[in-house]
């Protein structure tokens, strides 16, 4: 009993220990972290994860957080029976919808995750990207061939944008007044629009404007899974478009993956894709020699 107790304590100070040169090395960096509807679901969890950013503002690491919310904005939906649907992983987003999703994403899930880190000791301001005009957007559009004429005819998904110009700006000066920053991924055009940005795309756009040395995908899976299931620790640029290529990624991580290589190819020193629903995936990912998910970096 004795023996496991001791056992216990060194096992903790070998990896506060291990800890030791990667709190070194990323001291001043700035770290962008997508947290996902998907993985901010439980409480437990969320509270876990502000005590997890607060810890790294408070070894000298700059987080900078930028969320999601699809389950939770679905759900807002259908209390007020509004139908939704998907074009390529995107909700086709009418006017009535945009002002729903604007809601839910600034209003209550960006103040749930500001005051959950302020509770944890941190000091967090939440804004969008209408934001001191952080994310000006642009019209998303797609097209799709019509198998009996096959005519491409291009399909309205409202008010869904993608980033068109990034000014972070806000973020530097609220990092510079060692404040945590959370943003909602909803942009802005210059008639005023309002605009849904998908989370990963919105925080990959971010990542790469700061030149951040990290950026983090938080989702419900371990990480870039083989055709085995089994997780990939490691992906260069190329072997990563070669998941997309060969089917091994589909769905919703072929978006994922594409927004890591594009936050690569942009100076982001690498990016990780990893699972929110592991407490601490974080910490563990960062502190520690193995490392929790798949990192996708230029070699
Ligand atoms: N090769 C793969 N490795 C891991 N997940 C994959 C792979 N291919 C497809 N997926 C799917 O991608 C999903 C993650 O994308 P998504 O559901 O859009 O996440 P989120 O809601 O966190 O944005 C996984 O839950 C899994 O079903
Ligand atoms: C255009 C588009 O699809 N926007 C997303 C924005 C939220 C999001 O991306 O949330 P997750 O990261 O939790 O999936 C949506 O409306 O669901």
């Amino acid at each position: 009993m004795q023996n496991t107790t001791r056992d216990q304590w060194l096992g903790k100070a070998r990896t506060l220990s291990e800890a030791l040169p990667y709190m070194r090395r990323y001291a001043g960096r700035t770290f962008v972290i997508k947290y996902g509807g998907h993985a901010m679901g439980d409480a437990g969890l969320a509270e876990l994860f502000a005590r997890d950013i607060v810890l790294l503002k408070q070894v000298g690491i700059n987080p900078v957080v930028v969320h999601g919310g699809g389950p939770q904005i679905g759900q807002m939906l259908s209390r007020l029976k509004i139908q939704s649907s998907f074009i390529d992983g995107l909700r086709v987003t009418d006017r009535e919808t945009v002002e729903i999703v604007e809601m839910v994403l600034s209003g209550s899930i960006n103040k749930q995750i500001v005051a959950a880190i302020n509770a944890a000791g941190g000091r967090s301001v939440g804004i969008s990207g209408k934001d001191a005009q952080l994310l000006t957007a642009r019209k998303v559009t797609r097209t799709q061939r019509d198998p009996d004429s096959n005519i491409e005819k291009v399909l309205d998904l409202g008010f869904v944008g993608e980033p068109y110009q990034v000014n972070p700006q806000i973020i530097d000066s609220l990092v510079q007044a060692d404040i945590i920053p959370v943003i909602a991924p909803i942009g802005f055009d210059r008639n005023g629009d309002t605009y849904n940005i998908n989370a990963d795309t919105a925080a990959g756009a971010i990542a790469g404007a700061l030149g951040a040395t990290r950026f983090f995908l938080l989702t419900d899976v371990a990480g870039v899974l083989d055709k085995e299931k089994t997780l990939i620790p490691r992906l260069t640029l190329e072997q990563a478009q070669a998941c997309i290529k060969d089917g091994t990624a589909s769905g919703g991580m072929i978006p994922k993956i594409e927004t890591c290589i594009g936050a690569v190819e942009q100076g982001v020193d690498a990016a990780v894709i990893l699972d929110g629903r592991v407490p601490h995936a974080l910490l563990l990912e960062i502190f520690t020699e193995g490392g929790a998910g798949t990192l996708i970096g230029r070699d």
